[in-house]
């Protein structure tokens, strides 16, 4: 599948464990290549959103369509960057970024051209050095950088990040916003970005997706000021996402 240009709908979807419905009557429209943060109480089922739409677990109710077919996550590339960042201790950086292109391509072995393809994603995210690297051996934000180039070295048509940033500290946390935009804006890919941060909601996304809690569900779709997503350290001094931030962070108290 797919490179048509159709967004990924779902329909009244909910989701209900034996103790509570967790989310309920949620609709959305994912186009392609755009950026779609989700912010929202702690609880109000960001993640289980993210992991319907990674196929971990199935709606109870509603249904999910992509070019007007039944979306079945099993038969697209997906890629996800977990809070954790997902590395295994046992693979070094080229190693987990190599693997996880042979996986999704279903290769043994990657062509040269593959390689080369590879080589340069290291380089876009300032990774050369660390190419050897086990995790026990990189800083987080580097461990982080490596998850994305894995996500990106995939080629997935979504690409789902679990509030990727989170762990990293202010400085860090800005660079690597910098570095995921401008290595996005390379690669595209319908992306699901899930934080806890107002500002990097409107930084990151072109569409803020707010969510509320029990049962979660949506509260508000807003597109975001910051359109051009190359000029981010020139938007971070700007007004306008300031004043939206305000009005988002009035919109979950
Ligand atoms: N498998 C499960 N069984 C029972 N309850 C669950 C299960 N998965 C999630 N929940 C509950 O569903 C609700 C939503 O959880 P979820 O992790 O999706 O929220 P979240 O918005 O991502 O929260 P946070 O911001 O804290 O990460 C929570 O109350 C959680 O305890």
């Amino acid at each position: 599948m797919t490179n048509v240009k159709t967004p990924l709908v779902l329909q009244k979807i909910g989701y209900e464990t034996a103790e509570k419905p967790i989310l309920a009557d949620l609709s959305l429209s994912l186009a392609e290549n755009q950026i779609y943060t989700v912010i929202g109480p702690s609880g109000a089922g960001k993640t289980t959103l993210l992991r319907i739409l990674a196929g971990l677990i199935t709606p109870t109710t509603g249904e999910m369509t992509l070019a007007q077919q039944p979306y079945r996550p099993s038969q697209h590339r997906i890629a996800l960057v977990p809070q954790d960042y997902g590395l295994l201790p046992w693979q070094t950086a080229q190693q987990a970024v190599i693997d996880a292109v042979k996986t999704s391509r279903q290769q043994k072995k990657l062509t040269d051209v593959e390689l080369a393809e590879v080589r340069q994603l290291f380089k876009d995210m300032e990774l050369v050095k660390e190419n050897q690297r086990y995790p026990n051996q990189l800083s987080g934000g580097q461990k982080q950088r490596v998850a994305i180039a894995r996500a990106f070295a995939c080629e997935s048509e979504l690409l789902l990040m679990d509030e990727p940033f989170s762990a990293l500290d202010a400085l860090t946390r800005e660079k690597a916003q910098a570095l995921f935009l401008s290595n996005w804006l390379k690669r595209p890919t319908r992306t699901l970005f899930i934080t806890h941060d107002v500002t990097e909601a409107l930084l990151v996304g072109h569409q803020v997706i707010v969510m509320e809690k029990e049962p979660g569900r949506i509260k508000e779709i807003l597109p975001s000021p910051v359109t051009d997503k190359s000029q981010l350290e020139d938007d971070r001094t700007s007004q306008e996402p300031f004043e939206t931030a305000a009005y988002l962070r009035g919109q979950l108290s």
